[in-house]
């Protein structure tokens, strides 16, 4: 027991008055360690009942109330009395990747058939001979870098990497298909050489496992499913979900990527199909942050789909009638979110791909008490935010120089929306006031310009709040016009609707600016609103350009512009892992914030000069350290960084919380097998 330090109301929230510190546990003096009290203090403060309120109010000492709040919140919890039964139970194995060895129960040839320790032919005789998997291999053992050019022979079938497609190629080509069928092989048979390759070739094969293939994918679902992986919650699962949540074979779950279906990338409701994003998703979380693959889980909450065609379809696979909606539809997720976060309380939850009706209410609905976070309006918007900063460092202009930007955002939707409200925010923060920041932004949807004059049941509140005020600008002007009315700098694309940006608007844009910010952000490849090579030519090769899926560099007029990626896999992944490491408890706007602003600095002199708004992707654990460590510090200031170690090294300087941070990671290399005798516990 001990420090002295007490805490102000502020920095409590308000919640508790002055509560002395000295109920924790240790006596910490430095900042950090002091954010870290309070953050624990808050943490446990906010699961508190309104009852558990008025015991504090009423004089109960703040130490009992919260051993009180513990111990029911222990008897909600019962994982951990739980995990010993649960091992024996699901025959499980406990992996320790920084120690490199992981503990078996099984032995023999379901080793070989379980991908998260399968080594395949690279397992080494004195481990085929203690797992009972001699004579089940052939003879020779291979190295593993022998087993990854194996493989890659196999992928690259006589070609060299395939080069991001031109978006009137319609995204996905046979090779794309091939490779990502290869990829999945791999991952279904041995996640450890699977991670290694995708790692090793994040560049080329981010197109194969995420957009534009997994779009494909995703459309294909009902046609390709061969295994499972990741759970189905559905609508016919009410009242078990709590229950259900059992039946995933891990005890520990770090990362959950959850969708409904209802808007994958911009091909629409595609139901339980859209389970292949979260599992793309996923992949990067392994790939770019180093989570441990046997501790992410990807989701799908089945509560039908809209989408006819798919309904009908005698393959679909999830429930055939039309999506739930309002009340029923909230109590699933509710549902859903209090199953797994009983499961797993210090997860983060990832929402992904759901239709503009429920981001935003199911994001306001936990945001302020779980870890979760909804990465098209939010990681979309840090990654947004972080291109735009990046194009005007293209330009020899200061952060601040936000402020005095023009921006039309095409598509009022989740991503779009997420995105017009961080960057008023970014504008707000250099300076501008939030009317000044509102003036600066056209934000149009399918029915053209968004003024106030809209009918309200056609506009939600958080589009209304960016409804052009001014009577003289028409409701729904099409887009040329308002270009040419308002001579935006950049133009933002997130409607998912194909090539909105038309060689007259890409002219305009070029005609009112010395380098045009061109931003088709829309996936996968086919919604995109324009291709790289379009936005060159109709601008005389001056647009600073970033599109949502990958597009090729172009030559124009004998130079070499790059065309940058304006993906939220550049936030996501980092996010996700800041978070979690530093179990945060929430996800707040700064943090994200702190996000998009790290990125640029990610981005070297040579790199801006070539056009490039975004770090190379070739860099993305460095990435992604760089953003969980912006993550990290934000929450620290706003006292949630709730992890002592993290807390600590954060203490000790930057370089050393991200020397953490990164032996946290999972690095995808074989480790030690040791099968556990029965009766020895882990
Ligand atoms: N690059 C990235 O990191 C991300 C890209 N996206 C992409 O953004 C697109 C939209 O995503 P959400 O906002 O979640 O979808 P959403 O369905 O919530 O919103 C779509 C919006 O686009 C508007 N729209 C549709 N047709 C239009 C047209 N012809 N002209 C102008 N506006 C039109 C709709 O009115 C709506 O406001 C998708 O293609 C998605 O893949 C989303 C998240 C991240
Ligand atoms: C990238 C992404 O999250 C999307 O297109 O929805
Ligand atoms: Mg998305």
């Amino acid at each position: 027991m001990l420090s002295g330090h007490v805490g102000t109301k502020a920095s409590l929230g308000g919640r508790a008055d002055a509560l002395p510190f000295s109920v924790l546990e240790q006596p910490l003096a430095a900042p950090a360690c002091r954010s870290y009290c309070l953050a624990r203090l808050r943490r446990v403060c906010s699961k508190l009942t309104p009852c558990h309120h008025s015991l504090v109010n009423k004089g109960t000492t703040v130490l009992q109330s919260l051993s009180r709040a513990s111990r029911l919140l222990a008897a909600h919890n019962p994982c951990r009395a739980s995990r010993c039964y649960a091992d024996e139970q699901a025959n499980l194995h406990s992996i320790d990747a920084r120690h490199s060895y992981a503990c078996l129960r099984k032995a023999g040839i379901d080793i070989l058939h379980d991908p998260l320790v399968n080594k395949g032919t690279a397992f080494p005789q004195s481990e085929r001979e203690r797992l009972g998997v001699r004579g089940l291999l052939p003879t020779k053992v291979l190295a593993p870098e022998k087993q990854i050019s194996r493989f890659m022979e196999d992928y690259l079938y006589g070609k060299d990497f395939i080069d991001p497609v031109h978006v009137k190629d319609g995204g996905v080509t046979k090779s794309h298909v091939r490779r990502w069928k290869l990829l999945q092989e791999l991952q279904d048979r041995n996640e450890t050489l699977f991670y290694r390759v995708l790692l090793d070739n994040f560049v080329e094969m981010s197109h194969i496992v995420y957009t534009p293939t997994v779009g494909w994918a995703c459309l294909n679902f009902h046609r390709l499913y061969r295994r499972p992986r990741g759970m189905y919650f559905s609508a016919s699962d009410k009242g078990e979900m709590a229950a259900m949540a059992w039946n995933w074979p891990a005890n520990q779950v770090d990362a959950i990527v959850v969708t409904d279906g209802s808007r994958i990338l911009g091909l629409g409701d595609l139901g339980v199909n859209g389970l292949g994003i979260p599992i793309g998703k996923l992949d990067l979380y392994v790939a770019a942050a180093g989570f441990n693959p046997h501790r992410v889980l990807p989701v799908v909450i089945d509560v039908g789909t809209d989408n006819e065609q798919l309904r009908n379809d005698p393959l679909y696979m999830g429930l055939a009638q039309p999506r739930l909606k309002g009340p029923e539809y909230f109590e699933i997720v509710d549902e859903f979110v209090a199953a797994v976060m009983g499961r797993w309380p210090k997860c983060v939850l990832q929402f992904e791909d759901f239709n503009m009706a429920t981001a935003h209410p199911l994001l306001n609905r936990y945001r302020t008490h779980h870890l979760v976070f909804n990465d098209d309006i939010q990681g979309t918007a840090a990654t947004a935010v972080a291109g735009l900063y990046g194009a005007l460092a293209i330009q020899g202009k200061p952060v601040k120089a936000i402020r005095d930007q023009r921006i039309c955002v095409v598509g009022a939707g989740s991503a779009g929306m997420g995105v017009t409200r961080m960057i008023a925010t970014g504008m707000v923060k250099q300076g501008c006031t939030p009317g000044e920041a509102k003036h600066n932004l056209w934000v149009s949807d399918k029915d053209g310009l968004v003024t106030a004059r809209r009918d309200a049941d056609k506009m939600s509140d958080v589009v209304r709040a960016f409804a052009r005020q001014h009577e003289e600008e028409p409701e729904g002007e099409k887009l040329l016009d308002t270009i040419n009315r308002v001579k935006p700098t950049a133009l933002i694309g997130l409607a998912g609707a194909g090539r909105l940006f038309t060689p007259e608007i890409l002219t305009a844009m070029g005609q009112h600016n010395e380098r045009p910010i061109i931003f088709p952000m829309s996936n996968p490849t086919s919604m995109m609103e324009c291709s790289a090579e379009d936005a060159q030519k109709y601008t005389g090769g001056r647009a600073i350009f970033a599109s949502g899926s990958p597009q090729r560099d172009v030559e124009y007029d004998g130079r070499v512009i790059v065309s940058g990626q304006a993906n939220n896999m550049y936030v996501f992944p980092g996010l996700a892992m800041g978070a979690h490491l530093g179990q945060t408890g929430i996800i707040t706007d700064d943090m994200i914030m702190a996000a998009a602003e790290a990125l640029p600095h990610l981005v070297p002199p040579e790199d801006l000069k070539r056009g490039d708004v975004y770090p190379r992707l070739n860099q993305i654990r460095h990435i992604s350290i760089h953003v969980a460590l912006a993550v990290m510090k934000a929450a620290a200031i706003e006292g949630r960084l709730n992890n002592l170690k993290a807390a600590r090294a954060l203490e000790a300087g930057n370089h050393v919380l991200a020397e953490w941070i990164d032996g946290q990671m999972y690095h995808p290399k074989y480790s030690s097998l040791i099968r556990l005798p029965t009766g020895v516990m882990e």
